[in-house]
């Protein structure tokens, strides 16, 4: 699968983790920085992350930042992105099957590489549910976008 990838300076150091873990699976990465723990604003690495998702470039986007909270917010105003917050095993599959994100953030403060690397995994390989309840729910959610 084509991920982008994007941290902040709170998240770059997660990034780093997780990308060689992403390639060794086979996937390929547009990696959008940054590369250093100089100051930067997690909305300038939200929105190319974003971007390349809602045009196909990449299939999903992956967001890492000191909580995963402000890069969440940004990407969920990009139109077309289903964002989700996640820490946990749980919601990483819920997320998908439910939810049909395509972008990921989660907190270099908040959890270690191998939890972030087992929800990168289980979120990637779960496919959306299509059940009929959660695609209405989607539209729904999708169309506020237009309000
Ligand atoms: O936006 C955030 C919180 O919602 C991110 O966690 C940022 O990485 C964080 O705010 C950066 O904080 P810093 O004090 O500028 O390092």
């Amino acid at each position: 699968m084509k991920i982008a990838i994007g941290a902040d300076h709170a998240g770059y150091r997660l990034k780093d983790e997780i990308v060689p873990v992403l390639t060794a699976l086979g996937h390929e990465l547009i990696d959008v920085g940054c590369s250093c723990g100089d100051s930067v604003d997690y909305p300038d690495y939200a929105l190319p992350v974003c971007e390349k998702v809602v045009s196909g470039e990449a299939e999903r986007g992956i967001l890492i930042c000191g909580t995963g909270i402000g890069m969440s917010i940004a990407a969920n105003k990009t139109h077309g992105i289903r964002c989700a917050l996640v820490h946990d095993m749980f919601s990483a599959k819920a997320t998908r099957e439910h939810n049909d994100t395509n972008v990921l953030a989660m907190g270099e403060r908040v959890i270690g590489p191998g939890l972030a690397a087992e929800i990168v995994k289980i979120w990637l390989e779960t496919p959306f549910s299509g059940g009929e309840r959660h695609k209405n729910r989607i539209n729904k959610v999708m169309a506020l976008e237009s309000k």
